[in-house]
């Protein structure tokens, strides 16, 4: 199948990478020229583990291509993805305003049908304007299908090759099985739906795992006052199949480019219907409160922190990835400078990133982690990346001017810690001598 992809962005290039590994011939096309021609060079503009070598394969056999001519690549294509961003408006709701540039300019190449199929992710009721936008511009015939997209960062790749579902949302036969042929190799879970419900889907699904989340960090500040452990109790939680135990994880809430921007935006889809969605508002308001406990736990170790050297270990959302759009790390950052502290960073991947949207002359960057922490009067973990998981803490314990982590995401063991003689914080879990004194 010809398909071309419009916006080579995380979505975009991991899809048509993947698209074109399956044996579609595929154009990726996208508006920023300085991101095409890295492109064509073989050079990735992210961080995404696998995507290169495998973006090489493709390129090398000629199922992949990069360009900017945009015309050129619908009139040859049997289907075009759009898969530009919808970024938050200062409202919450969606900015559409690329999905509409781009099907305007599809249309206005269109050379006879085409079905155009959109997977980034929109508010309920969009593709039903993207085909009043559509018909505006062209006389040709064609179908609009949605098929939003689910993969993670950080494991992009293995999630669109393996994917749990396809969602297919369409009201044509034509098209819904022009996209069932195309995803027939990646999944036998593939289900057909009508567009609108589709759409809700994406949102549903995001604003559930966020729920989860927010969940598990609620009853982790819970269990921090009543002597338990929030990681027995996930694990527990989670040996119940209808629970289930990922998305279970408690620490400083999450980021990222979706599950903040999509969570508003289902709030807004339901507000503009009149639905007060009081449990997602929630899920959000817990969220921005959680990255707080972590100066919370600081001042607890150090008092004030004017003037203190705070390390941060991790500044990407998650890890896996140099993405740290919306990452709790440029919050609590932002924070610790207003309180005065100097601020030591790592990251393995995500440091200039970060200095781009945060840089100040109190902070500097290190290559390495015990470097980072070397003379801190207490250290951040913020993102688990493995290389910071792995760390000796002894070594830590040696360098530190006091030996304090502030665990924001648990990955060490009380254990462990204890030997090392470093003064732990994790996130809802009390020692377990406490545990066994308040039983
Ligand atoms: N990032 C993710 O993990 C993820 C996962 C699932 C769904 N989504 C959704 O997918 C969509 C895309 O997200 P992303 O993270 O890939 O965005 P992104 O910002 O990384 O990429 C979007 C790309 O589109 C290009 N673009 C914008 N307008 C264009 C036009 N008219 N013509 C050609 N190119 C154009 C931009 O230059 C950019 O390269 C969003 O709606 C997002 O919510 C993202
Ligand atoms: O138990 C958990 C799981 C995740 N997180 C945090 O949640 C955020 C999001 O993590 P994850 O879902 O793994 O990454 P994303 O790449 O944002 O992927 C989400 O958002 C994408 C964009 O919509 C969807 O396609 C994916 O299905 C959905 O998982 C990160 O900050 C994580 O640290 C937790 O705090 N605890």
């Amino acid at each position: 199948m010809k398909i071309t992809i419009i916006g080579t962005g995380y979505v975009g290039l991991v899809s048509g990478v993947c698209y074109a590994e399956i044996g579609n011939q595929v154009t990726c096309v996208d508006n920023d020229k300085k991101k095409i021609s890295m492109l064509r060079d073989g050079e990735i503009p992210i961080y995404e583990p696998g995507l290169k070598e495998l973006m090489d394969i493709n390129m090398n056999v000629g199922r992949l291509h990069f360009t900017t001519e945009l015309l050129e690549a619908v009139r040859t294509a049997d289907l075009v993805i759009v898969a530009v961003g919808t970024p938050p408006l200062s409202t919450g709701e969606a900015d559409l305003s690329f999905v509409e540039s781009a099907v305007h300019q599809v249309a206005l190449a269109m050379n006879g049908y085409l079905v155009i199929a959109i997977k980034s992710t929109v508010p309920v009721g969009t593709n039903v304007r993207v085909k009043q936008w559509i018909a505006t511009k062209t006389k040709h015939p064609f179908d609009v299908v949605s098929i939003p997209e689910f993969m993670r960062e950080g494991s992009a790749i293995f999630d669109t090759m393996h994917p749990d579902r396809i969602i297919i949302g369409a009201d044509s036969k034509r098209a819904s099985t022009l996209l069932f042929e195309l995803h027939r190799p990646l999944s036998d879970q593939i289900m057909l739906t009508d567009i609108h419900s589709a759409e809700m889907i994406k949102y549903a699904s995001n604003a559930f795992l966020a729920t989860k989340i927010s969940f598990i960090n609620e009853i982790a500040n819970i269990c921090e006052k009543v002597g338990a452990d929030v990681e027995e109790v996930a694990l527990g939680m989670g040996l119940d199949r209808r629970i289930g135990s990922s998305f279970l994880k408690a620490g400083i809430g999450y980021g990222g480019s979706c599950f903040p921007k999509d969570t508003k935006a289902l709030i807004q889809i339901a507000g503009n219907v009149e639905y007060d969605f009081k449990l997602l508002k929630s899920v959000v308001e817990v969220n921005q409160m959680q990255r707080w406990g972590i100066i919370e736990k600081l001042k607890q170790a150090l008092g004030t922190l004017k003037g203190r050297k705070i390390a941060i270990w991790g500044l990407a959302f998650k890890p896996g990835t140099d993405d740290v759009r919306e990452a709790p790390s440029l919050e609590i950052v932002a924070k610790l400078l207003e309180l005065g502290a100097k601020i030591r960073l790592y990251d393995p991947v995500a440091m200039d990133n970060f200095l781009r949207y945060l840089g100040h002359p109190d902070i500097i960057g290190f290559e390495d982690a015990l470097e980072a922490v070397t003379g801190c009067d207490a250290v951040c973990l913020l993102t688990e990346w493995e290389v910071i998981c792995e760390i000796n803490l002894k070594q830590v314990a040696e360098v530190m001017a006091s030996p304090i982590i502030i665990d924001g995401r648990n990955v060490f063991d009380y254990e462990s810690v204890k030997k090392a003689g470093i003064i732990y914080f994790p996130i809802g879990r009390s020692k377990p001598m406490d545990r066994i004194q308040s039983t």
